[in-house]
């Protein structure tokens, strides 16, 4: 294959590598052995009780409680009565779906490669991770990365047009995301017993909101690729909804791999890096990753809130004491967002970097 800095147009998708049926992963995907962590596909199962939270009930202190045992556990919680109808996740699910099954050609119409010779990656729009060395390892994955906050910058010229409803659905979707958004914030400033509105004031009205569809396609070899090499989400808080019947998705504890369980219907809401700084590492943001099957594709819509980019990163002043300074280094949010980057493309943690 062609060296694909040099000409990615030219890289298929990994859709169409999956169509072609080819049986073994070409080698920009395949994962050096140390990264392998062992067995890729030998993870544990998720420990009872699955952190279940029902988002109506949290003004009740169990409620509440409930979701403090998961964050401290696990950073992330699955989310039941979170106020989208059942009818809106599945149009959204469903029209996510029919953008990925159309031609190459019409998916290509929202490129995040502006003239096709690579050079003018974007972060908006329909393709794959921006390749930037020879040895970098691909994820096992194509996306459609769209920005839906501030609400009037969004670039429509990069949403599908077809099927015809996915902006609509999109948009009514992310309006319901960002409330879910606010009522987390809230209560998660509860918990720690600072001002309720402290994160979301923290959130400037430039500050950025990207949908990220993952399309997941079949992988012949799923001992040797993951979907989505371990990470941890940059920015304050992720709202994540995921096919229902198929797993993949996998959370480390204490350097081991948990299988996450998937619920129909709910949402995961995982905590971001800016957040684990933000709260001085009292709940934490998960490292995750997503491993990939034989026989089924997989679709998830990842809604990330981020902080605006000149926002200093620091912990609130309400969780700053003699006994309790800061564990983090200070820095702007947009410096943050340079470094988590690299780190990403080399399968490490930055904000492990940035303690004290
Ligand atoms: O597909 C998933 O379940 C996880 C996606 C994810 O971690 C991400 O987009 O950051
Ligand atoms: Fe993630």
């Amino acid at each position: 294959m062609a060296a694909s800095d040099e000409s990615p147009m030219v890289r298929p998708t990994v859709q169409e590598l999956t169509a072609a049926g080819v049986e073994e992963p070409p080698r920009q995907y395949v994962l050096p052995e140390q990264d392998r962590h062992g067995d890729l596909l030998a993870a544990d199962e998720f420990p009872e009780p699955t952190p279940l939270i029902d988002l109506s009930r949290l003004t009740d202190a169990d409620e509440a409680e409930r979701l403090r045992a998961a964050l401290q556990t696990w950073g992330f919680f699955l989310a039941t009565n979170h106020g989208i109808e059942d009818s809106l996740m599945d149009a959204m699910m469903s029209v996510s779906r029919e953008f990925f099954r159309q031609p190459a050609e019409e998916k290509q119409k929202c490129s995040n490669l502006v003239d096709g010779n690579g050079k003018d990656y974007q972060v908006e729009g329909y393709g794959s991770d921006k390749v930037v060395s020879e040895d970098q390892v691909l994820n096992w994955s194509d996306r459609l990365h769209l920005r839906v906050e501030p609400e009037d910058e969004r670039n429509f010229a990069k949403w599908p047009s077809h099927p015809e409803s996915f902006r609509d659905v999109l948009q009514e979707y992310a309006s319901r995301t960002k409330k879910i958004r606010d009522l987390v914030l809230r209560s998660i400033a509860e918990l720690l017993e600072i001002d309720e509105d402290y994160f979301v004031n923290q959130i400037s009205n430039k500050a950025s909101g990207f949908a990220r569809f993952n399309y997941y396609p079949p992988c012949p070899r799923p001992d040797l690729v993951l979907g989505l090499r371990p990470h941890s989400d940059g920015g304050l808080l992720t709202i994540l909804f995921n096919d229902d019947n198929v797993g993949g998705l996998q959370i480390q504890r204490d350097g081991r791999w948990y299988n996450v369980p998937t619920k129909p219907h709910t949402l995961l809401i995982n905590l971001a890096d800016c957040l684990e700084i933000m709260n001085n590492g009292i709940f934490r943001s998960p490292f995750h990753r997503v491993v990939t099957n034989v026989e089924k594709d997989r679709l998830s819509l990842a809604v990330f809130y981020a902080v605006d980019a000149e926002t200093m990163l620091e912990p609130a002043p309400g969780l700053l004491d003699d006994k309790r300074p800061s564990r983090y280094r200070k820095m702007l949010a947009k410096d943050f967002v340079a470094g988590l980057f690299e780190h990403f493309r080399q399968g490490k943690r930055f904000i492990d970097t940035l303690k004290i």
